[in-house]
């Protein structure tokens, strides 16, 4: 196999257009969507939370910290698939303590968030009911 035709299978040049930027960048999404387990339950999860808001009429207002929250978790969750592809990237297969921490402290970040959606989601819907 050539260069040329091998760079043409595995592109590593900048994106010649827009439309490639945004399928790549719609590929990365989907890669993440497809192989990680925790993303799917995020994605479950805010559409049982959506559901739910519409169930309940909730006023647009009530969507904003909703919308926000998800948001939150969907984005660190995306930021530790960066984190570990990056980490595997420069240490492969080998321990290192550093490594472990790095994939910890980014698991954290999305546990951290996941804890301020579920916050979130009790006081929206709790003052809803409320009043
Ligand atoms: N190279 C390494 N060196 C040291 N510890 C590591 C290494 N790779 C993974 N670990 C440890 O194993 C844990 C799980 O690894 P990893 O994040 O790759 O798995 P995962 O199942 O994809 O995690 P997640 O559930 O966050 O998606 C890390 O949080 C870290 O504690």
């Amino acid at each position: 196999m050539t260069t040329d035709s091998r760079d043409k299978q595995h592109q590593i040049t900048r994106n010649h257009s827009l439309a490639a930027a945004i399928k790549n960048s719609w590929n990365g999404i989907w890669t993440v969507i497809r192989r990680e387990r925790n993303m799917r339950i995020h994605i479950a999860a805010a559409l049982v939370i959506g559901i739910a808001a519409l169930f309940d009429h909730l006023k647009p207002i009530e969507w904003l910290p909703l919308i926000a929250a998800i948001t939150l978790v969907i984005c660190l969750e995306f930021v530790n698939t960066i984190v570990e592809a990056l980490v595997d990237l420069i240490v492969g297969h080998h321990y290192d303590i550093k490594a472990g921490l790095a994939k910890d402290v980014a698991a954290g970040l999305v546990s951290f968030a996941v804890f301020i959606e579920l916050l979130v989601v009790a006081i929206v819907f709790w003052s809803h009911f409320k009043g």
